[in-house]
């Protein structure tokens, strides 16, 4: 999985039209002092619970670092030439979104997977505002 980590002031979702067959409901939304994860499944992630928990744990961690009050999770096709199927990437999306929610103290949010969208985003600009990963199922995790 290929992340983009934007520590947003504001950050505004639209969803436009429908992009793929598997899709969650059109819900826009928006969030504040948010850490924005851009997500991007790989061919090869599973949704298995120790590779999200790995996850997790880094989005919560950078999200706690930064002192966000929120997090939104954004499924993102554009990280990677390597694309999961829709149907494993979303799945595993949820799956993220759950573990997330599960473990971070503040609110955490997840755009709609399946669908164009507009976004708006003001980022802080400070030195971890922007930050981006690569996750491997078998654990290793690259800068
Ligand atoms: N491997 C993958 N990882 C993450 N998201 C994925 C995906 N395959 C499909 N999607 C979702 O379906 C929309 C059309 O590709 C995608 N839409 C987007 O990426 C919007 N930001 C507009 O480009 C996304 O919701």
């Amino acid at each position: 999985m290929r992340v983009l980590y934007i520590h947003a002031e504001r950050f505004t979702w639209d969803v436009k039209d429908p992009a793929s067959d598997i899709r969650d409901e059109p819900i826009s939304g928006k969030a504040n002092n948010a850490l924005v994860i851009f997500a991007t499944v790989e061919r090869g992630d599973i949704p298995d619970e120790g590779f999200l928990r790995q996850i997790a744990r880094d989005i919560i961690d950078v999200a706690n670092k930064v002192k966000a009050s929120s997090i939104v999770i954004y499924p993102y096709a554009h990280l990677s030439s390597e694309l999961a199927r829709p149907y494993v990437a979303r799945e595993v999306l949820n799956k993220l979104y759950e573990v997330v929610k599960s473990e971070f103290h503040g609110e955490v949010y997840k755009a709609p997977f399946g669908y164009y969208k507009a976004f708006e985003i003001k980022c802080f600009g400070h030195p971890l505002s922007e930050l981006s990963r690569s996750f491997k199922p078998e654990g290793a995790k690259v800068e």
